[in-house]
């Protein structure tokens, strides 16, 4: 199940502070990329000194945490920089179905790393020398319908709108996928270069092929203090700053927006409730505005009232309201009925996790699996009693722009 190639058992996993990195990203070789990068800061990460796959089931984050604990437990640790993020790391990517499989967790042999301007690198065993050759564009880029075409997906929410209705749930958040089919073999680094310089605010992510730039902060463990930026409710980019502004005003006007957000709100407090000492909540939401979208967002801080890792915090909360929706298991239940695909890595969790238990996770939105020549690009919309289905249909093209940007530059 687990594969460690190449290193000496038990392994050395030494950090040792470095200049900077200009740029995180460009310091990437031609292997598989790990990376969780925000503002130019954050880690990188390639080669492979132990993968796993996480069984799927209820269980699995309980089994994750054994095998990291073994997997870190069995190294000699000789860190010189004391930092979240040092040390041995493994990066991680969760299915949002506990039932579906794909689940991963992954230590890189080596990780660059980045925080507060200092930098760092983590080797474990004998660094492996790689090719820097420079990423090449993957040109032309042709799309096609994925598990359903755009007036079956509207069909879908017209549904899910009914069933929401009847009564049968409050919000149920749906997803489509679409498929993009390259020129050239797709290298992950570039679209990682394009994410991060395009949208630094957001989290620019790579896992095992699921690439992304995601706005949602899930939960970021550091000590006993965690922080998560919730959102929910969307709206378009403006013209210009007067437009902007109309469109943020009615958004915050948006009886459907406040309550989708509420409901992605209350899930988190749900969640966290039980494992923190204290924990704050805005009372109103704030506004984050990207490049392709504007968000209702809500910055949820607490502190843990035990030693609880971030991969127990994790547990708790996936899924929130902001991809399932509410209640959550009926919710899980009409995903899996309208839906038609399997959503794998896409809004489940996806980050980084130490030895020390610190870790950031986001959830997995806007993003795709790449591999070869193909990426699966995904975006989902939060569907109310009085949602739209054109409407919504045109707010889940708004956020697949975030990866056709990645492939087409
Ligand atoms: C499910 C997605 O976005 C979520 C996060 C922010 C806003 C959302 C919304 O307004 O529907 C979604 O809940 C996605 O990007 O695929």
């Amino acid at each position: 199940m687990s594969v460690a190639l190449g290193i000496t058992r038990p392994p050395l996993v030494r950090s040792i502070p470095i200049h900077h990195p200009e740029d995180l990203i460009a310091r990437l070789p031609q292997a598989p990329p790990y990376a969780w990068v925000h503002h130019q800061e954050g880690l990188v990460g390639w080669g492979e000194a132990a993968r796993v796959e996480v069984p799927p089931g209820p269980g699995r984050f309980d089994w994750a945490r054994r095998w990291l604990a073994t997997a870190f437990g069995e190294a000699h640790i000789d860190d010189d920089v004391h930092v979240p993020g040092s040390g041995p790391v493994a990066f991680g990517s969760f299915t949002f179905d506990p039932d579906a499989p794909g689940s991963v967790l992954v230590v890189p042999r080596v990780v660059l790393g980045r925080r507060n301007g200092r930098a760092w690198l983590t080797t474990v065993g004998e660094a492996p020398i790689e090719l820097m050759a420079p990423p090449r564009s993957p040109g032309r880029i042709v799309y096609g319908d994925g598990s359903l075409t755009a007036p079956g997906w509207q069909h879908a929410v017209a549904r899910a709108v009914d069933e929401i209705r009847s009564g049968r749930l409050e919000k149920v958040v749906l997803a489509r996928d679409l498929v993009a089919t390259a020129e050239h073999d797709i290298d992950v680094r570039i679209l990682l270069e394009r994410l991060a310089a395009a949208y630094p605010d957001c989290y620019t992510f790579s896992c095992a092929g699921l690439v992304g730039a995601t706005p949602e902060l899930l939960v970021r463990h550091t000590g006993e203090a965690i922080e998560s930026l919730v959102l929910a409710g969307t709206t378009y980019r403006g013209a210009g700053p007067a437009e902007d502004k109309a469109r943020a005003a009615a958004l915050f006007a948006s009886a459907k927006d406040r309550h989708e957000h509420a409901c992605a709100v209350a899930s988190v407090r749900e969640a966290l409730t039980p494992l923190c000492a204290s924990l704050t909540v805005p009372d109103e939401p704030e506004l984050l505005v990207l490049p392709n979208v504007q968000h209702l967002a809500s910055r949820v801080q607490g502190r843990l009232a035990d030693g609880a890792s971030v991969l127990d915090v994790v547990a708790a909360m996936h899924p929130t309201a902001a991809v399932g929706g509410t209640p959550t298991g009926v919710a899980l239940e009409v995903i899996r009925e309208l839906e038609g695909m399997d959503r794998a890595g896409y809004a489940g969790p996806v980050g980084w996790i130490d030895a020390r238990g610190d870790g950031e996770w986001g959830i997995a939105l806007r993003c795709a699996y790449v591999e070869g020549r193909r990426a699966r690009l995904f975006a989902g919309c939060g569907i109310m009693g009085g949602s739209d289905p054109a409407a919504e249909l045109a707010e889940a093209q708004a956020k697949l722009r975030v990866m056709r940007y990645a492939l087409e530059g």
